[in-house]
């Protein structure tokens, strides 16, 4: 089928291991994360980052202010502490001449179906480019609503985005205890979940040190949301020495979560239980190159658009015979998919003025049927 593409991994950095249980950030130990990080980059891993601390290092660049509790006073810490967080990331990838590029999401980046496409875009150029993504949450304009609220959910999301293979969470603790290690000395480390069941749930407890949002109890929904889309995740400890190269080579550390599905799987599932919110009729070159290729669609090969969609939305795609072959995402919407029909790819820009990529429907995206 497709050629295997290089492992891809989402590493999570929670504030408790970026500043090392201080108050600020802990510069030598980002330099040990970004050393093995730039080993496996160069390895040909591909690498997204997630990192909390922008609200640690507002606090500390503005010398530890008094500030009222709200909502306004973490969103000015958030916004004056993200430039400084990513200007540590940029000038340690800089001494191994890596270069990075920051996205700030929300959830409703994520969960609009057009924005996320746009999010996956993003990620999947720098990927491509090899510049490695460096992405937390948009703090300093999310409101309750449109947050996810916590790094945890929010890698899991970006793992989905990006088709992960592996999500490690990397904090203060070994991984998962069967207690709160702060509180129970003898808490034992669980090292393998074959199944988040309501037991694991419960052992889970909040943060223990008031710089972590969420505590294990997160990372176990993070966890979640990951292996249900097929993405083994694990939660270990962010300063142990080598440990972001040992994992990615193998090794067991932490506390590992088995993915529940193929990924694959689990994104045809998806295509396959989405509404469908239009058609596409494709000519005999198309079908063939799809069907016994496994290629993409490209516009070229599109007869027929029908109905009003927009991108990411899900439609049925038919041989000029009636016949439905196959259920697919396509990367245009209706209008556009209408002008672009029938024509090189190499043409799309002219026609539309902009372009998402030489394809209609990406063969990731495409579920035969
Ligand atoms: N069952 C558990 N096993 C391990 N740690 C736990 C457990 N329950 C609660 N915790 C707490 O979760 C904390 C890690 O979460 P958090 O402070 O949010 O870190 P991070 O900043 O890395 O996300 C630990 O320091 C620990 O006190
Ligand atoms: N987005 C916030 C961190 C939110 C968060 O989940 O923190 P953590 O539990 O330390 O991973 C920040 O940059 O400060």
């Amino acid at each position: 089928m497709s050629e295997k593409k290089l492992k891809t991994i989402v590493v999570k950095f929670g504030t408790s291991t970026l500043t090392q249980g201080s108050p600020k950030l802990n510069r030598p130990q980002m330099l040990e994360i970004v050393r093995q990080l730039a080993q496996l980059h160069q390895a040909g891993f591909r690498l997204v980052i997630v990192t909390s601390g922008a609200i640690a290092a507002g606090r500390d660049y503005l010398n530890h202010p008094q500030l009222p509790s709200t909502i306004a006073s973490k969103q000015l810490l958030a916004s004056v502490g993200q430039s400084q967080l990513i200007q540590v990331w940029e000038q340690l990838f800089k001494i191994y001449d890596i270069h990075i590029g920051q996205l700030l999401l929300t959830r409703a980046d994520i969960e609009d179906r057009e924005r996320f496409l746009n999010a996956r875009d993003t990620l999947q150029a720098l990927l491509d480019n090899r510049i490695i993504p460096v992405v937390n949450e948009n703090d300093a304009v999310a409101t309750a609503e449109i947050k996810v609220g916590d790094n945890d959910n929010l890698s899991a999301l970006v793992a989905i985005l990006v088709q992960a293979d592996q999500l490690y969470l990397l904090t203060d603790q070994q991984g998962l205890f069967d207690s709160d290690p702060r509180k129970n000395a003898q808490a034992k480390l669980i090292t393998d979940v074959e199944q988040i069941t309501d037991h694991i749930r419960s052992i889970a407890g909040g943060s223990g040190t008031n710089l972590g949002t969420g505590g294990m109890s997160t990372k176990i929904t993070a966890a979640d949301v990951a292996t249900r889309s097929g993405i083994e995740t694990i939660i270990v400890q962010g300063n142990r020495p080598n440990v972001i190269v040992e994992l990615a080579y193998g090794q067991q550390h932490g506390t590992k979560f088995y993915a529940q599905t193929d990924p694959l799987e689990s994104r045809k599932q998806w295509l396959f239980a989405a509404p469908s919110a239009g058609s596409l009729t494709i000519d005999e070159g198309a079908s063939k190159a799809m069907l016994a290729q496994y290629k993409s669609l490209l516009p070229a090969g599109i007869v027929q658009v029908n109905g009003n969609f927009s991108r990411g939305e899900v439609v049925k795609i038919f041989t000029q015979a009636g016949k439905q072959i196959a259920l697919g995402m396509p990367r245009y919407n209706s209008d556009a998919l209408n002008l672009i029909k029938g024509h090189k790819s190499q043409e799309i820009e002219q026609i539309l003025g902009y372009e998402y990529g030489a394809v209609a429907v990406h063969r990731d995206d495409l579920l035969i049927l």
